[in-house]
């Protein structure tokens, strides 16, 4: 029988929207909060984290020291002068970095940290904060069986994870998943807006978008059909649906789509370049 792996102490650093939606969504399934460091550079900012029972500093290094797996969750432009000081904190012991940041890729984090370490690269998302996260997950040919499950356990109690051999990748699964709820976000101020325009309320407006889309994620999730059989079956021929899909339609949503999602995989190859050297 496999062993279970060792629950790691972690360390993030960086605790902001990123960092806080899997710190509480590993909160909720009871990963004990004195195993998680936190670090950024406004202590006070920490102090509901703390009131939690995870450890906080405001010095990399020593989260870095404590942790077995250290979660980069600073935007990508400060990673490079957040990890250059962390060179001696991060070459002591087997230590596994799993980077969120956008774009950049493995080989700058490991020259940015003199050496040759163990990289994850996660591609998550803020639905990870109710368990319901998606992460993609690429690993560098430094990190172990062992520590690929350690970062695993971590992603995939916060919702599902997806491993790609190829790191070049993670610019797709940045436009999928990662900046995907934003698209979602999006779509639901739209329809709000339009409700309020033909008469709701914004409150009843609201309620029905939200439940709509929860309902339609839910089904989407749990049922054998494609999305696309689902759409069929609300559009009834001749019926109300049809007139709105036909609008979409005219108006390409496929391509507007499809560009608004190559935007976005341009602008993380964009990071890479900019900020990788
Ligand atoms: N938000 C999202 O949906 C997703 C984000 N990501 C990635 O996650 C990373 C973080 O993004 P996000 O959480 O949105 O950004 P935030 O700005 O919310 O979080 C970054 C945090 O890092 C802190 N910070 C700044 N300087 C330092 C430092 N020197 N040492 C430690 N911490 C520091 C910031 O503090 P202060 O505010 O004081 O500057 C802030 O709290 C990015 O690299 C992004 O690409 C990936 C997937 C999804
Ligand atoms: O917008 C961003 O750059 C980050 C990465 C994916 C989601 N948010």
């Amino acid at each position: 029988m496999t062993q279970p792996a060792k629950q790691p102490t972690l360390a993030f650093i960086g605790a902001g929207n990123m960092a806080r939606a899997i710190i509480g969504g590993l909160l909720k399934t009871g990963f004990p909060a004195d195993r998680i460091w936190a670090s950024e550079p406004a202590l006070d900012r920490m102090d509901d984290l703390k009131a939690q029972g995870l450890n906080t500093t405001d010095d990399n290094a020593v989260a870095v020291k404590n942790a077995d797996l250290i979660v980069l969750a600073v935007k990508p432009q400060l990673l490079k002068e957040v990890l250059l000081p962390l060179q001696s904190a991060a070459s002591t012991e087997d230590k596994l970095f799993v980077s969120v940041a956008a774009g950049i890729t493995c080989d700058s984090i490991n020259q940015w940290l003199g050496g040759q370490q163990a990289i994850v690269r996660c591609m998550p998302n803020t639905p990870a904060l109710v368990g319901m996260g998606a992460s993609g997950l690429y690993a560098n040919a430094q990190v172990s069986e062992e520590q690929k499950t350690q970062a695993d356990s971590v992603l995939s109690a916060v919702g599902i994870t997806a491993w790609v051999d190829e790191e070049s990748l993670l610019h797709a699964i940045t436009a999928v998943s990662g900046s995907g709820p934003a698209y979602y976000f999006l779509f639901m101020e739209s329809m709000i807006s339009a409700g309020i325009k033909q008469g709701l309320s914004r409150e009843v407006a609201t309620q029905l978008t939200l439940q709509t889309a929860r309902g339609a994620a839910e089904i989407a999730c749990t049922n054998d059909s494609t999305p696309a059989e689902l759409c069929r079956q609300v559009a009834s021929p001749k019926g109300t649906t049809e007139q709105a899909i036909l609008s979409f339609q005219s108006q390409q949503l496929d391509q507007v789509v499809e560009n608004a999602m190559a935007a976005c995989a341009d602008r993380s190859h964009e990071l890479a370049k900019l900020l990788g050297e």
